[in-house]
C-alpha cells in the first residue's frame, strides 16, 4: 500500500492533527531506547544482552508474548531516571507526527530496591513531561499538588517569538489486573492527588486472563465516585460474564471490544456511552482478528457509534497514529460507503482492488478522515477549555487539509 500515488495519503495523515487517546507509556517506548537499556543491563550482568535483542526486534506476537515482553520492558525501564526519560521521549515522538492531545496511561509502579512508591513513579513521569523541550507541551490544569511535587509551571512559553508545536499531554493512572484491591485504590486515590498535573482518569488494564472483577471493582466504583472518568481494556478475551460487568458500570469509554457479541454490541450501542478506542494494528498483530477486513471498525463507524483511532503500544507494534489512520483510510473507505457489513473476506479485497485500482481513490475521503480524528475532541478526559482550543486547532487546518 505504501509508496507511489499512495504517499500522499500517508503525508496527509501525518500533517493531520490527530488525538491519542489510548497509548501505553511503556508499550510506545523506541526500540533505539529498549536496545540501548538492555545493552546498559547486559554490560552490568542484570540479563544476557543477547537473548534479549530479538525478543525487542520480533514484529508479530501473540498476547501472551506481549505480556512476557511487558515484564522485560518493566525490567529495562524501573527507575526514576529512565521513567522520566522515556515519558520525554515518548511525548516527543508524538508530537512529532502531529498529535496535538495525548492521553498518555502507565502504571504507577512499586519498587523497593530501587526506592520507589506509586507516588515516586508518577513524579518520574511529570518530571519527563516537563523536561520535554523540542516542543511547547500543556500539562498542568491548575496549581501545586498536594503531593509534594515539585512546583509546576506549563511549559507552553507565553509571548514567545517563535511559533512552536504544542502538544496537551494528559495521564490517565492504569491498574493492572495483577493487583489487589487495597493496591488498585491507591492508585485511584493518587490519581485524585495528582489532579492538577494533569491526570484525568483511570484505565483497567494488564493481562486480561488475569484477575477477578470483583478484586478491581471497589476502586472503579471508588474513582466514579470521586468524579474520576473510567476507561476499561474490554473484551480483549471472551469473557462474557466480565464484558457484562463491565458495562454495567457504564465506564466513559473502552478499548478493544474484540470479543463483543451481537448482543453486546447491542448494548454498547443502545447505552451510547461508551467510546471505542480502536487499535487496529494492535488487535491484528495480536491476532485478535485474522484480517483487518474481519475488524469491526467499518461497523461502528457506518452506525455513526463514537469511535478514536489509537496506536495501543507504538514501540511495542513499530506504527504510529498517522499510520492508523492510514490503515482504516485505505482499508475501510470503500467497505463503509459501499458494501454490506457482512461482506466477507474476499468480496471486501476484491471491490476493494478494482474501486482502488480503477479510480486510484485509496478510502476513506479526506473530509471523514478529518472529521474522524476531530470528533475525538468530544471524547477526550479534558476539561472544556482544552476541547475548545482543541477546537481551534481543528478549525484551522481545515482550510488547509480539506478542501
Ligand atoms: C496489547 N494490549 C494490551 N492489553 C492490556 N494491557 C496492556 C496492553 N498493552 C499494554 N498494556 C498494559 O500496559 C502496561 C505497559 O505500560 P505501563 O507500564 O503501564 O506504562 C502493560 O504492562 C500492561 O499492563
Ligand atoms: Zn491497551
Amino acid at each position: 500500500m505504501e509508496g507511489g500515488g499512495d504517499m500522499g495519503l500517508m503525508e496527509w495523515c501525518r500533517e493531520l492533527p490527530k488525538i491519542e487517546l489510548h497509548a501505553h507509556l511503556n508499550g510506545s517506548v523506541r526500540d533505539s531506547t529498549l536496545l540501548e537499556l538492555a545493552k546498559d543491563l547486559g554490560e552490568k550482568g542484570v540479563i544476557a544482552f543477547a537473548d534479549v535483542v530479538h525478543v525487542i526486534m520480533k514484529n508479530g506476537r501473540s498476547l501472551p508474548e506481549c505480556f512476557k515482553l511487558f515484564d522485560l520492558y518493566h525490567l529495562l525501564t524501573t527507575d526514576h531516571q529512565t521513567v522520566t526519560r522515556i515519558t520525554k521521549e515518548v511525548i516527543e515522538d508524538f508530537a512529532a507526527e502531529n498529535v496535538v492531545y495525548l492521553e498518555l496511561r502507565t502504571t504507577p509502579k512499586k519498587n523497593e530496591a530501587k526506592g520507589m512508591t506509586k507516588c515516586s513513579y508518577m513524579k518520574a513521569v511529570i518530571d519527563g513531561i516537563r523536561a520535554v523541550d523540542t516542543v511547547d507541551v500543556d500539562f498542568v490544569t491548575s496549581g501545586t499538588s498536594n503531593v509534594n511535587c515539585s512546583e509546576a509551571t506549563p511549559l507552553n512559553c507565553i509571548g514567545s517569538p517563535i511559533k512552536r508545536k504544542k502538544i496537551y499531554v494528559r495521564l490517565l493512572l492504569s491498574i493492572d489486573r495483577r493487583e489487589t484491591t487495597a493496591a488498585a485504590l491507591e492508585t485511584v486515590n493518587l490519581a485524585m492527588d495528582l489532579k492538577n498535573f494533569g491526570v484525568v482518569g483511570i484505565d483497567l488494564s494488564g493481562n486480561p486472563v488475569i484477575g477477578e472483577w470483583q478484586t478491581f471493582l471497589p476502586a472503579l466504583k471508588h474513582a466514579k465516585e470521586l468524579g474520576l472518568p473510567i476507561t476499561l481494556h474490554c473484551g480483549e478475551v471472551p469473557n462474557h460474564k466480565e464484558i457484562q460487568a463491565m458495562l454495567d458500570i457504564c465506564p466513559q469509554r473502552i478499548g478493544h471490544a474484540c470479543f463483543l457479541v451481537e448482543e453486546e454490541w447491542k448494548r454498547v450501542k443502545f447505552l451510547k456511552i461508551p467510546v471505542v478506542e480502536i487499535c487496529l494494528t494492535s488487535n491484528i498483530r495480536t491476532g485478535r482478528f485474522s484480517s483487518i477486513y474481519d475488524h469491526f471498525f467499518a461497523d461502528l463507524y457506518k452506525a455513526k457509534h463514537q469511535v478514536a483511532l489509537c496506536t495501543d503500544d507504538s514501540g511495542l507494534f513499530s506504527t504510529t497514529l498517522s499510520n492508523e489512520f492510514y490503515l482504516a483510510a485505505s482499508t475501510f473507505g470503500v467497505s463503509i460507503h459501499h458494501l454490506s457489513l457482512q461482506s466477507k473476506h474476499i468480496i471486501w479485497q476484491v471491490l476493494h482492488k478494482i474501486y482502488w485500482v480503477v479510480s486510484s481513490y485509496t478510502g476513506l475521503n479526506k473530509d471523514e478522515m478529518f472529521l474522524l480524528a476531530r470528533s475525538a475532541i468530544q471524547s477526550t478526559f479534558a476539561d472544556d477549555e482544552v476541547k475548545h482550543e482543541l477546537t481551534k486547532i481543528y478549525d484551522d487546518a481545515a482550510n488547509r487539509l480539506i478542501i
